[in-house]
């Protein structure tokens, strides 16, 4: 970007991770690392570091609320992700919001259960982010236990992920990207997206990194990025699991369990190091 021109505008509709590795800190680096400069809406504040989740505090839905409409109303969004949303009334306020004054691009993450296997969401809200927030989404971004869920199937396979891409497609989002970062082997850097018409399997080389902590929320953030930068959605998909490899390639073997990818490598060879 020229100097002088003014970056678009990404938000994140998600929760805080106190590790720094998912959640909002992961968007908002995402963002920064697009040049796009990010606003966000906090859902919840989790306790979290790389061992896991201990405790999760949520917000007033009219709190979330609130924060959208301060930055829709002055600073205008080009594109929006949504993230961990945690109950029934924080989904449910944000839907209320979202179909009332729509948002020119949304990229919902449905976070509902983490690699590590911690439950993000609570349970009687899944039916809730399926019927009503799912159709909104002009990419919805699945992992592989969020797309069981979704889908009604176990996903052991590159078949089961195609079969699920389009059965979550059928529930209204435009677009669909499931993940394949939950199954084991090679099939760790498959995705598949699926649109109405043909599937597209995107494939990277599988980074082999214990370090994966926020792929899923910094996949989605670089989708919305990527939609701000006006980037067609399927292009934009593509980009984002680009940025996602290389963000592995350079994870972070900090703190004791699975630590965060890194963000940092668009800098590394650049203007910090001279
Ligand atoms: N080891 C890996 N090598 C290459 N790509 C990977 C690997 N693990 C995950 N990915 C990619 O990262 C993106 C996020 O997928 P993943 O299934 O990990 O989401 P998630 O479960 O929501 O993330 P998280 O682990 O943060 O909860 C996908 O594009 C996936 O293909
Ligand atoms: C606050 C928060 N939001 C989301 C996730 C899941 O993130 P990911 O799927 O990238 O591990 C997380 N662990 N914490």
């Amino acid at each position: 970007m020229s100097q002088g021109m003014q970056p678009p505008i990404a938000l994140t509709i998600a929760g805080s991770d106190s590790g720094g590795g998912a959640g909002i800190q992961a968007d908002l680096k995402t963002f920064a690392m697009h040049c796009v400069h990010g606003a966000c809406a906090l859902t919840c504040v989790t306790a979290q570091n790389t061992l896991g989740v201990t405790r999760v505090d949520p917000l007033a839905p009219a709190a979330v609320v609130a924060q959208i409409n301060a930055v829709a109303i002055d600073l205008g969004i080009a594109a929006a992700k949504t993230g961990m949303l945690l109950n029934r009334d924080i989904i449910s306020a944000v839907v209320d919001r979202l179909s009332t004054d729509p948002l020119p691009a949304l990229v919902v993450d449905p976070v509902m259960v983490s690699r590590t296997g911690a439950q993000l969401i609570d349970d009687d809200a899944v039916a809730l982010m399926r019927d009503r927030l799912l159709p909104l989404a002009t990419v919805a971004t699945p992992n592989r236990y969020e797309a069981q869920l979704l889908a009604g199937q176990a996903i052991e396979s590159l078949a089961d992920l195609i079969v699920a891409a389009k059965t979550i497609w059928q529930l209204g989002p435009q677009a669909v990207v499931v993940k394949g970062g939950g199954l084991p082997g090679d099939l760790r850097g498959v995705d598949v997206w699926f649109a109405g018409d043909e599937p597209v399997v995107l494939r990277t080389e599988t980074v082999d990194t214990p370090h994966t902590h926020g792929t899923g929320c910094s996949l989605s953030a670089a989708i919305a990025a990527n939609l701000a930068l006006g980037q067609a959605p399927l292009a934009a998909t593509q980009a984002a699991k680009t940025y996602v490899t290389q963000a592995l390639h350079h994870s972070l073997a900090i703190g004791q369990g699975q630590g965060p990818i890194g963000h940092f490598f668009p800098l590394l060879n650049g203007w910090l190091n001279g």
